[in-house]
């Protein structure tokens, strides 16, 4: 694992009283029989049932089911943005069930980085400006005092966009917004990145150049947890989880897929290759084919 690309802070040496974290904790993240109900005068939804659910440093897990089944809710409660009604959660071995919010906010800030389907970046800000943007409370990178202009500049450079440091977002095309995001999800040092639906607004091809670079972003001993529509996704993934009515299972290697509510095609997008190729080690790391998609289709050059 290199230098560069993760070293995983979440609060560790905070004083909040918190139980601390166990720097070589084997799960990055851990939910144990986690419950989420959403409550109104008139119903009881169970969003998410007594789901126990374990990610390892460096595993690319996909998260798919049916629209309802709780995906969301998941991500949420994976990301502190939303609290079990039961069980425990345990963010790299610290017990992070019951934070008050602002523990949350330090504890997601140290160690959680988002992507979302829809990129999220401001567009009257350039691609440095809007990976450094995280930073921006403490004027260094979380837990550091790492320049947060250098390391934008630098994570920039590593998913392929060293010649797109100050352009606008206006002026990228959807694969370049998303190595923006994913640059500007890593912009903290994480130890996990959570993505919403990552290749939803891409086409086929640059959906696939952005779950190469997750791929890397996990080499370099970073995990990353995929609620996703996209079949393709599952190829690049360690291993598959599927909720059905927020109850969760593993799903076996060469299972079918057709009844979990996958999209026959992430179509939404129009990406043009641009023919520059892919960087070996965009993340510090050898790129690594064993890790690749064992069955995934052809992989057209990066649209970069
Ligand atoms: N804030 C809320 N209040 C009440 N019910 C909610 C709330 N958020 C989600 N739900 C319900 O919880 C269940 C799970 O929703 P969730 O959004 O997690 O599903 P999902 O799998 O992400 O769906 P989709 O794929 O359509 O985004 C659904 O029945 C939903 O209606």
């Amino acid at each position: 694992m290199s230098d560069d690309g993760a070293s995983p802070d979440d609060g560790s040496s905070s004083t909040d009283g918190a139980t601390p974290p166990d720097a070589a904790a084997e799960f990055v993240v851990e939910l144990r029989g986690v419950t989420k109900e959403y409550r109104s005068a008139s119903e009881t939804v169970v969003a998410l049932d007594d789901v126990d659910f374990t990610v390892r440093p460096g595993e690319f897990v996909a998260v798919v089911g049916p629209s309802g089944s709780g995906k969301s809710t998941m991500l949420n409660v994976l990301g502190l943005l939303d609290v079990p009604t039961r069980g425990e959660q345990y963010l790299r071995g610290r017990d992070v069930t019951a934070l008050t919010d602002e523990e949350g906010t330090d504890a997601r800030k140290r160690a959680i980085g988002f992507v979302f389907q829809d990129f999220h970046l401001i567009p009257t800000l350039t691609a440095t400006e809007n990976v450094e943007l995280p930073t921006l409370f403490d004027g260094h990178v979380a837990g550091t005092d790492e320049d947060p202009t250098a390391r934008a500049r630098d994570l920039l450079s590593r998913v392929g966009l060293g010649d797109r440091l100050d352009h606008d977002p206006t002026q990228l095309s959807g694969g370049q917004k998303q190595r923006v995001a994913i640059a500007r999800a890593l912009v903290n040092r994480p130890a996990l990145v959570l993505a919403d639906e990552p290749t939803g607004n891409l086409d086929r091809e640059t959906g696939a150049t952005i779950l190469e670079e997750f791929r890397r972003i996990c080499d370099d001993g970073v995990s990353v947890v995929a609620v996703t529509h996209d079949e393709l996704v599952t190829r690049f993934a360690d291993r598959t989880v599927e909720l059905v009515d927020g109850v969760l299972r593993e799903r076996e290697a060469g299972e079918p897929t057709d009844d979990v509510g996958f999209s026959a095609s992430t179509d939404g997008g129009n990406e043009a290759a641009d023919g520059e190729s892919d960087d070996a080690d965009v993340m510090g790391g050898e790129s690594d084919d064993a890790n690749g998609p064992a069955e995934s289709e052809p992989v057209a050059e990066d649209e970069r």
